[in-house]
């Protein structure tokens, strides 16, 4: 984002979606004008990760220009002063677009075709896909919920896991413990879909953090549909409502897609002519679960990555 300020001078600056700096530059702008005293107050923002930081009084800022734009509505000059305590009505409404981060090639060539060949292998133990405990009309699709316990799992977490600092840099996410990796294996053919939902009820220790989905399927791609929709969300205080706009992404055979779990997305009707279960739209999706009591010892992918804790010769 830039901040312009009075003289002409510009600054550029990299801020969080939902950084509270970001919030109180749009307060001080939102402030002006009104029957109520502007907002005044001294401000220092960090610069190049915490290197340096630009102080400026609030009088000088003119404008704030950011990529993508941050909608908020400021309706009353109380509004302009969030507190925790104040009902989320009274609160400004944000708007967020979630952001995504898509790596292709995940895995070797000989490592995407052993994962298809697992997953034709392994038709007999797909099951009806369920949400929470309940088969339901909210999804449709195939399911094998015990694939964590894989060596191809542990592959695809070992994979995963080398590129977490990197996920959570990308996803404006500070770095977490890991508590667990959860993952299944899905199969979805003509038909099959699975309705606008969200991964994770909050950012809270203990929940899920990222949802990392890993694509495969037969080439040329034996079906039609199947993108996944990740949409829009209008956030007022701790509430979040999805809104009818998205981002439409193609499933790719060998793509690791990544998105916060709290992210609410829809996976759209796929059509299978053949319906046979090897033309299926195969997904691995792995769920990052976050701890606030790290297990040092916790061995995660193939038990040599430690995301538990740092281990105490490099703590600060
Ligand atoms: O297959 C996909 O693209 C997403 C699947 C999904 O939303 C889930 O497993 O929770
Ligand atoms: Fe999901």
């Amino acid at each position: 984002m830039r901040l312009q300020l009075e003289g002409g001078q510009e600054i550029s600056l990299r801020l969080a979606e939902n950084a509270p700096e970001l919030m109180t530059l749009f307060q001080i702008l939102g402030s002006r004008g009104g029957d109520v005293e502007p907002m005044e107050q001294f401000l220092q923002l960090p610069l190049e990760g915490g290197e340096a930081a630009a102080s400026f009084h609030s009088r000088q800022l003119v404008s704030v220009i950011t990529e993508p734009p941050v909608i908020v509505r400021l309706e009353t000059p109380q509004a302009a002063h969030p507190a925790a305590d104040r009902p989320a009505e009274a609160q400004p409404a944000v708007v967020h677009t979630p952001r995504y981060l898509v790596i292709e090639d995940f895995l070797s060539v000989d490592e995407h075709e052993d994962m298809l060949a697992y997953a034709l292998q392994h038709e007999e133990e797909f099951e009806s896909g369920t949400v929470e405990g309940k088969a339901s009309p909210h999804r449709q699709n195939q399911v094998i919920m015990g694939f964590a316990e894989t060596a191809h799992s542990r592959l695809l977490q070992n994979r995963l896991l080398t590129w977490l600092p990197h996920l959570t840099r990308e996803l404006d996410l500070a770095p977490f413990p890991l508590r667990h990796v959860e993952s299944q294996l899905t199969a979805s053919n003509d038909g099959h879909y699975y309705r606008l939902h969200s991964d994770a009820g909050g950012d809270q220790a203990g929940a899920r953090m990222l949802t990392c989905v890993y694509y495969f399927f037969r080439q040329p791609r034996p079906f039609s549909g199947g993108a996944l929709r990740l949409y829009d969300v209008l956030e007022q205080g701790e509430r979040r409502m999805p809104m009818t706009s998205y981002r439409e992404l193609e499933p790719v055979s060998n793509r690791l897609l990544v998105f916060r779990s709290h992210v609410h997305h829809e996976l759209m009707r796929i059509r299978c002519p053949s319906r046979q279960f090897a033309d299926s739209r195969f997904a691995v999706t792995n769920w990052l679960i976050s701890t606030d009591q790290p297990d040092p010892q916790a061995g995660f992918g193939w038990g040599q990555l430690r995301c538990g804790a740092v281990p105490a010769q490099f703590e600060v």
